[in-house]
């Protein structure tokens, strides 16, 4: 078959320049790719594999295929076992593209001809391979039913052009995963796990908003662990984290799942309540404390116990969000005065 390689490469480069969604399923953001293949090289079937761990590639996942009629999903994906067709799995990880003119008689492919090949009168396959940093990553599978077919050399160097349009979209999809991954953890706090500053005032601007749509009330409470200096000076600073830590499992015992609570840094949280009154977050902020107070924290054979200073109001949503967490903060302080352990407002 000619293939004008010309004509084809500006199509797949046109394709391959657009913007791609590939939050979603492999089978998405590669299936305009192999459609467009099948029609090209008209070929029966296209799919892509890829190798589960490329550092030992003894299995191949089918991520992708236009056989199949409705999205697979991730749990179904079809597998090949590299003990069960070892030759075919050698040849892949020469990098060289298998041009199998005879599918059940060229040493690469026969493996297939029992369970695959003759099932599916698959008579001819073209592999091209997909890498990433180099190495063998994956394979894009063309099948050819009916008569064998002897592989253009203008057909194989499209296929291995397809092939690297996947190596490309399969790149975008890790840096798309490495990218959330970053931002998550931007807005984490690594030791406690609970979002952290740069997140609260992120949300705090949403919700504000959202508050002044809906006419309720937005609320706040600031918790300051007590004496925690004191923990560290006595049973050393990794103990103090495991207080931290379990300091913050315990306020989220007692956190409805739309509440957020924050580490601010330190021993400083903030738990920022939605649709609720002052009158709420002063409860919540009385059932936090009373949590926090009866329940013991052992540590290498030490019962600690904390206890924590609360500082509980209402945002203003007519004024800056750091305004109300100034006057948490004051209502803290007030509690720290008046002995700790206590819950004021402001
Ligand atoms: N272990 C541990 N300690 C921390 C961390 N961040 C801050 N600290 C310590 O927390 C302590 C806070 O002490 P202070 O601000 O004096 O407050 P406090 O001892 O809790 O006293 P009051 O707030 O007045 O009840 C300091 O010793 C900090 O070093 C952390 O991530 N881990």
């Amino acid at each position: 078959m000619f293939i004008d390689l010309s004509e084809v490469t500006q199509r797949l480069r046109r394709m391959s320049s657009q913007e791609l969604d590939v939050s979603g399923s492999y089978q998405n953001f590669l299936l305009d790719l192999i459609l467009e293949s099948k029609k090209t090289l008209a070929v029966e079937h296209v799919s892509v594999w890829l190798f589960d761990d490329i550092t030992v590639p003894k299995k191949l996942i089918n991520v992708a295929s236009t056989a199949w009629q409705e999205e697979c999903s991730e749990v179904d994906y079809p597998i090949l076992l590299c003990e069960q067709y070892p030759s075919y799995f050698k040849a892949i990880t020469t990098g060289i593209s298998i041009d199998a003119t005879d599918a059940a008689t060229d040493p690469r492919t026969c493996e297939f001809k029992e369970n695959y090949l003759d099932s599916n009168n698959i008579s001819t396959m073209l592999d091209t391979i997909i890498f990433k940093n180099g190495i063998p990553h994956g394979v894009v599978c063309f099948e050819g039913t009916g008569v064998t077919r002897h592989w253009q050399g203008s057909e194989i160097a499209y296929a291995e052009m397809v092939a690297d349009c996947c190596s490309r979209r399969l790149l975008v999809k890790d840096l798309w995963l490495l990218q959330k991954q970053l931002t998550k953890l931007a807005f984490r706090d690594a030791l406690t796990g609970l979002k952290n500053r740069r997140y609260l005032m992120d949300c705090a601007h949403r919700e504000i908003s959202r508050h002044i749509r809906s006419g309720q009330q937005l609320s706040l409470v600031m918790l300051d662990i007590d004496h925690f200096k004191r923990i560290n000076d006595s049973y050393g600073h990794e103990v103090g984290d495991v207080v931290l830590q379990a300091f913050s499992k315990y306020c989220q015992q007692v956190l409805r799942a739309e509440d957020c609570l924050c580490r601010l840094g330190g021993e400083e949280f903030v738990a920022l309540l939605p649709n609720t009154p002052a009158s709420g977050a002063l409860e919540v902020a009385e059932r936090l404390r009373l949590n926090v107070e009866k329940n013991t924290i052992e540590i290498d054979s030490h019962f600690i116990q904390v206890t924590v200073s609360c500082g509980v109001g209402e945002v203003n949503l007519a004024k800056p969000f750091s305004d109300s967490l100034k006057q948490v903060d004051h209502a803290v302080y007030d509690a720290k005065a008046k002995g700790r352990n206590r819950v004021t407002t402001y």
